[in-house]
């Protein structure tokens, strides 16, 4: 399941963070990649700091606050974030992330642009879901969630400069059929509660997906 979730940061957040951002130093990206991406990575990430992980507590806190983020996610924690940056010229080819990040588990992978689309050509992130390619391209302030196991690519900036949160999540449920099943009894539920009330049919449902919670999630 690829989640796009709109507005986890509103414009006068994005625009605090861009001018952060731009403060910071930025060095080759390729220190962050494993083994084999690392040939196709060609990209700026900024380098750790202090303000950056200011920056990234921001982010983290963001999404966890968000509905749609905890219904998709179930996140345990944040395994690892970075801040990427794409010139003109650069971009990541196909590539898939590392299992494992800083000792923890990763199930989902986020990104969340600073960068308004209008603002670069190119730079679309694109999702091979095992049978065909979606090209994701965000406005500044959304995210969009999806497993770490796929394949993926940035395509090439051709014009001006995406920068970008990169980010991933450790879920309480590790499997993403189930993830998708939790996630289609929320708003299911959540659906009947708006239109009908906190009705019995509501009860049941929710109770459903609470006890499927607690069945499937991680200690
Ligand atoms: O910038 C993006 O949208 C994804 C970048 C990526 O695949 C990565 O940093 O591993
Ligand atoms: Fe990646």
């Amino acid at each position: 399941m690829i989640l796009v979730i709109a507005n986890v940061l509103d414009a006068h957040e994005v625009a605090a963070l861009r001018a952060a951002a731009e403060k910071l130093d930025f060095v080759d990206g390729k220190t962050t990649a494993g083994r084999y991406a690392r040939d196709v990575k060609q990209n700026l990430q900024a380098s750790p700091s202090k303000a950056l992980d200011g920056l990234f507590e921001k982010v983290s806190g963001a999404l966890s606050a968000n509905e749609v983020f905890q219904a998709g996610a179930r996140p345990r924690g944040f395994a690892r974030m970075l801040l990427s940056r794409y010139r003109s010229g650069m971009a990541y080819g196909l590539h898939v992330d590392d299992p494992i990040m800083q000792g923890q588990r990763t199930d989902l992978s986020f990104t969340l642009p600073l960068s308004d689309p209008a603002e670069y050509d190119g730079g679309g992130l694109v999702i091979d879901d095992g049978l065909e390619e979606r090209v994701i391209r965000l406005a500044a302030g959304d995210a969009v969630v999806y497993p770490t196991s796929a394949l993926h690519r940035v395509e090439p900036v051709t014009r001006g400069e995406r920068m970008a949160f990169v980010g991933w999540v450790t879920s309480r449920v590790r499997d993403p059929a189930r993830r998708e099943v939790l996630y289609d009894l929320d708003v299911a539920a959540r659906e009947v509660f708006e239109t009908l009330g906190k009705t019995p049919a509501f009860d049941r449902l929710f109770k459903a997906k609470s006890n499927l919670y607690r069945i499937w999630a991680d200690d």
